[in-house]
C-alpha cells in the first residue's frame, strides 16, 4: 500500500525527442486539454500527487499547460511499454488535474505536483499538436443520497478502518481522512487511491461513474485485502508463538542453571566431569571412528542440562564408549610344555579333551593370525567344562569371562537394544567384553543348546556372526552402533546336549564330548581336588580335616547319581562344614571322617542298590537310557490281568516308546510259540506296560529289547539277571538294532552296580570310547536278535536255546 504524499511516482523512462521541431500553442482551444500519458499511475479526484515526467511530450505537455494556466489531463495506458501512446494506446477515461508545482531537479529530472479535480471523458483528439490534446467531458460525482449508497458508504468506511489497523505502513493521516470524509463518492476515491491494487484496476473504479458500482467495486477489493492481512497476521502470531516456546524453553534452561549453581551442582563440577570425559576419550585408543562419534557425543552432552534424562542416556553411552576396550590385544604367550602342565594339575583324567586343547594351543601358537576352530565342549553338568575354559585362557595368559545363553530367545540380549529405547543395554556379548577390559580374552558361551528363538528376532542368527571369524572384525551391537572387532576374543562354547545345538552353529564348532566319569576317577579328583578345595573354603586348614576314601565311594555310590562332581563336592562341602563346627566348638582339634560317619550328617543313603530290590521277578527287565545329564538305568515293568489282548502303555511314554512297546508286544506274539507260550492264552489277557518313575517324559526306541524282554519274562514266567541291563531297538523281525549313547550308558550301568550290560552287535565299535576302567568292570555282552538277547538275560536258560 502507498501513502499518497510521500513518494515521488516514478512514471517515465528518459525523454525521447519528438523530431517535430519547435512546438506552438497558440492554437489550442478553450475546450482542449493537453493530455499527459502515465504508464502505471492513476490519479483520483481529490488526490495530490507528484508525478516524474521522463518523455518530452510529456514534459512539453505540462509546461504548455503552465503556460497557458490550464489544467491537464492524466491518462493511463493500456500498455506501459509503448513510448509515443496514440489515441488507441490510452484509455477514454482519466483525471482533470491542476498543476501545483513544477520542479526542475538538479540531475534534471522533471517532478509536477498535481492534484486531481474531476473525471473527464475523452470525446474527441486534437490533430496537429505535439503532444496528445482532447476535446473531453468532465463529469462530476451526483449529489445524490439514498438508502443503497448510504449502507454502502458506512460499510466501506468501516472496512477500510479496519484494513488501515492491520495495514502495517498505514499512516495516521490516512485513517483520519477516511473518518473525516463525508461524500460517497470521494470515500471510494480515497480508498482506491492508498489500497494497493494494480492500475487497471484502479482504472476501473476510475471508470465507475455511477456511485454503487464504485462502491461495490472497491468493497470488494478492501476485502479482498482485508483476506489476505488477516492471513499474513495469523501466520506473524504463529512463528511468533513458536519462537516464544524456545525462548521459554531456553529460559527456564537458564533458570535451571541457576538452581543448580546455588546447590553446588554448578557449572565448574560439570566441567570438571566433562574434561574427565574428554581426557578418558583421548586415553581409550579408539579407532578414528568411533572417537570421532564420542567426541560428537561428548559435544551434545555439554549442551544438555545436568539433570535431564537425555543427560543420563548419553552420559551411559559415552561412558560405555570409554570402559569398552579398544586397544588391540597383546599377543598371546603361549608356553607348551606350562599349558599342559596347568591342564594336568587342574584336572584329572580327560586325556582326549587335554589332547586336543593342548594340539589347539599349539596350532594357536604356530600361527597367531589364525582362524582356529571354536571348541564346543558338550557334556552334563560338573564335568568340568568351564575349568576347561579356565585352564586354557590361563595357559594363554588371557582373562576368562563367560556369559550364559540359556533361555535367551530375544536377538536383543545378544545384541543389545537401540538406544532410542529408554533404559536400552549393549548386548550380552559388549557386556562381558566391557567386565574383562580386553579384546583378548577367552569368552564362555555357556549353554549354547539351550538358546531359544521367539519372536523378537533369533539369537543364533546374531550368534552365527559372532562366531564367524569373516565377519565379527566388524560386529553391529545395536546399542553401540558403531562396528566392534571381535576377531582377537577366543570363544567357546558349552552344552549338554549336541543335537539342540543349532544346526548352522554346530558346523561352525569343533565339538569335544565330555561324558561323565567313573565312579573311580570320581574318587580320584574328590581326593586331589575337590577335598583340598574345600577344606580351604570352609575355614579349615591342612591336618584338621581328613576323609577315608572308603567313606568319599560311599558319598558318591550311595548320596549321588551323577555324570559329572557336582553334587560330590557339595556334600564334601557339607561334611567340611559339620567338621568346622565340631573344630570351632572347641571338641575336637582334628575331624577324620569315616564311612560310617555319613549318615548323621548326610542323612539316610539316598539311592539305595535298586537294581537288586526291583528286579528280582518276572515282568521286570532294566534298561538303559541316555540322558542330558549323562544317562541312567530305568526299570520296564509289565504286567498281565484277564481280559481281550488290549496293551495299556503308562509312565509318560512318548509316541516313539509306545512304538516300540506295541512292536515288542507283536514279535512276542509271532514268537510265542518258539518261545513256548500258549498263544490262546496270550488273547485272554490284557497286557500292561509301566515305566518308573512315572512322572518324568521318556522317550526314544532305544528300550526296544529291554521292553521285549521284560514281556517275554512276564509270559514264560522266569526273572531277568538283575545284574544284567540292556539297550539296543528291535525290529519286527526280531533284530536288534544300534542306537546312540552307549558311553553314558555303560557309565551309568556301572554307577548302579550293573555288572553285565546287552549291547546290540553294531555298536561293538562304540566300546572304544568307553573309560578302560568300565571296560575292565564290566561283562559286555553283544545281541544281534531277541533270541540272543532272550539267551543272556534270563536267570536260568530257557530249553532248547543254545
Ligand atoms: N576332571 C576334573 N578334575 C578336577 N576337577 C574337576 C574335573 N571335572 C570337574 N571338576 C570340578 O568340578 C566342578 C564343576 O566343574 P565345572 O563347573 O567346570 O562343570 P561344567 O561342566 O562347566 O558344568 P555346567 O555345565 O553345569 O556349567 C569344578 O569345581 C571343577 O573344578
Amino acid at each position: 500500500m502507498k501513502t499518497e504524499s510521500l513518494d515521488l511516482i516514478l512514471d517515465e523512462s528518459p525523454a525521447q525527442p519528438t523530431g517535430e521541431g519547435d512546438h506552438h500553442a497558440a492554437a489550442m482551444p478553450d475546450d482542449g486539454l493537453l493530455i499527459v500519458p502515465m504508464r502505471n499511475v492513476v490519479l483520483f479526484p481529490g488526490m495530490i500527487l507528484p508525478l516524474t515526467l521522463g518523455r518530452e511530450q510529456s514534459i512539453f505537455a505540462a509546461q504548455q499547460a503552465l503556460k497557458l494556466e490550464r489544467p491537464v489531463g492524466i491518462l493511463l495506458q493500456r500498455e506501459p511499454e509503448i513510448d509515443r501512446p496514440g489515441p488507441d494506446d490510452l484509455y477514454g477515461f482519466g483525471t482533470v488535474a491542476n498543476i501545483l508545482r513544477y520542479l526542475t531537479l538538479p540531475d534534471d529530472t522533471h517532478v509536477i505536483v498535481c492534484q486531481g479535480v474531476q473525471r473527464f471523458r475523452v470525446i474527441e483528439y486534437l490533430p496537429g499538436y505535439a503532444c496528445p490534446v482532447v476535446r473531453f467531458a468532465g463529469i462530476d460525482d451526483l449529489k445524490v443520497a439514498n438508502n443503497e449508497i448510504t449502507a454502502r458508504f458506512i460499510r466501506l468506511k468501516e472496512r477500510a478502518l479496519q484494513v488501515l489497523q492491520l495495514e502495517p505502513q498505514a499512516s495516521l493521516e490516512v485513517s483520519s481522512a477516511v473518518k473525516g470524509i463525508s461524500s460517497p463518492g470521494a470515500l471510494a476515491d480515497l480508498i482506491a487511491g492508498f489500497l494497493e491494487i494494480g492500475p487497471n484496476e484502479k482504472q476501473a473504479v476510475l471508470e465507475a461513474v455511477d456511485l454503487v458500482p464504485r462502491l461495490d467495486l472497491v468493497l470488494d477489493y478492501l476485502l479482498r485485502r482485508l483476506e489476505v492481512l488477516k492471513l499474513s497476521r495469523e501466520i506473524d502470531e504463529r512463528t511468533k508463538a513458536s519462537l516464544d516456546e524456545r525462548q521459554r524453553h531456553f529460559l527456564l534452561l537458564e533458570q535451571l542453571k541457576s538452581i543448580q549453581k546455588e546447590l553446588g551442582e554448578d557449572d565448574e563440577g560439570s566441567s570438571a566431569e566433562l574434561a574427565e570425559l574428554h581426557k578418558a576419550i583421548a586415553e581409550a585408543q579408539m579407532p578414528e571412528e568411533v572417537a570421532r562419534h564420542a567426541g560428537k557425543e561428548l559435544k551434545r552432552l555439554e549442551r544438555m542440562p545436568d539433570g535431564s534424562a537425555e543427560y543420563s542416556m548419553i552420559r551411559a553411552y559415552i561412558d560405555c564408549l570409554i570402559e569398552l576396550p579398544w586397544k588391540p590385544p597383546e599377543a598371546d604367550r603361549i608356553d607348551i610344555g606350562e599349558a599342559r602342565r596347568m591342564l594336568d594339575a587342574d584336572h584329572f583324567g580327560l586325556e582326549q579333551v587335554k589332547k586336543r586343547i593342548i594340539e589347539f594351543l599349539a596350532v594357536r601358537k604356530l600361527n597367531p593370525e589364525g582362524h582356529g576352530p571354536i571348541l564346543c565342549f558338550v557334556g552334563p553338568p560338573g564335568v568340568g567344562k568351564t575349568s576347561l575354559g579356565q585352564s586354557i585362557a590361563k595357559a594363554l595368559g588371557r582373562k576368562f569371562v563367560r556369559t550364559s545363553l540359556g533361555g535367551v530367545h530375544d536377538e536383543a540380549e545378544i545384541r543389545g537394544h537401540r538406544r532410542t529405547y529408554i533404559g536400552a543395554l549393549p548386548g550380552n556379548i559388549l557386556q562381558v567384553i566391557r567386565k574383562a577390559g580386553s579384546r583378548g580374552c577367552v569368552l564362555m558361551l555357556d549353554e549354547i543348546d539351550k538358546l531359544g528363538s521367539g519372536i523378537q528376532g533369533d539369537p543364533s542368527a546374531a550368534l552365527l556372526e559372532v562366531l564367524d571369524p569373516e565377519q565379527n572384525n566388524s560386529f553391529r551391537d545395536n546399542y553401540l552402533a558403531l562396528p566392534y572387532d571381535l576377531s582377537s576374543v577366543l570363544f567357546i562354547t558349552t552344552a549338554n546336549v549336541l543335537d539342540n545345538i543349532p544346526g548352522p552353529l554346530a558346523d561352525r564348532m569343533e565339538i569335544i564330548h565330555l561324558p561323565g566319569y567313573t565312579q573311580e576317577e570320581k574318587l580320584e579328583i574328590a581326593r586331589r581336588y575337590l577335598v583340598g578345595r574345600q577344606i580351604a573354603q570352609n575355614g579349615l586348614k591342612a591336618g584338621q580335616f581328613e576323609i577315608t576314601d572308603a567313606a568319599l565311594v560311599a558319598i558318591i555310590r550311595d548320596y549321588t547319581r551323577e555324570a559329572g562332581v557336582r553334587s560330590l563336592e557339595r556334600l564334601i562341602g557339607a561334611v567340611c562344614r559339620r567338621a568346622a563346627v565340631n573344630i570351632a566348638e572347641g571338641g575336637a582339634a582334628a575331624v577324620l571322617v569315616d564311612e560310617r560317619d555319613l549318615a548323621p550328617i548326610l542323612g539316610p543313603s539316598k539311592f539305595d542298590n535298586e537294581v537288586a530290590l526291583r528286579t528280582g521277578m518276572p515282568g521286570v527287565a532294566t534298561g538303559l537310557a541316555w540322558t542330558p545329564v549323562g544317562g541312567d538305568i530305568l526299570f520296564i515293568e509289565s504286567g498281565r490281568t484277564p481280559g481281550d489282548g488290549k496293551l495299556t502303555l503308562t509312565g509318560q511314554l512318548g509316541d516313539v516308546m509306545k512304538e516300540s512297546a506295541q512292536a515288542a508286544l507283536t514279535l512276542m506274539k509271532t514268537r510265542a510259540s518258539s518261545l513256548g507260550i500258549d498263544s490262546a492264552e496270550l488273547e485272554k489277557c490284557n497286557v500292561h506296560i509301566h515305566v518308573p518313575a512315572g512322572a518324568i517324559p521318556k522317550d526314544g526306541p532305544s528300550a526296544g529289547v529291554a521292553m521285549f524282554i521284560s514281556l517275554a519274562s512276564l509270559f514264560v514266567d522266569r526273572a531277568v539277571r538283575s545284574d544284567t541291563a540292556m539297550t539296543g531297538e528291535i525290529s519286527l523281525r526280531g533284530l536288534v538294532l544300534p542306537v546312540g549313547g552307549i558311553k553314558e550308558k555303560v557309565l551309568a550301568a556301572m554307577r548302579a552296580g550293573i555288572r553285565r550290560v546287552l549291547l546290540p552287535e553294531r555298536n561293538r565299535r562304540d566300546l572304544e570310547d568307553v573309560p578302560a576302567e568300565a571296560r575292565e568292570k564290566l561283562e559286555f555282552v553283544f545281541i544281534e536278535n531277541v533270541d540272543d538277547a532272550m539267551a543272556n538275560a534270563m536267570e536260568t536258560r530257557l530249553a532248547g536255546t543254545p
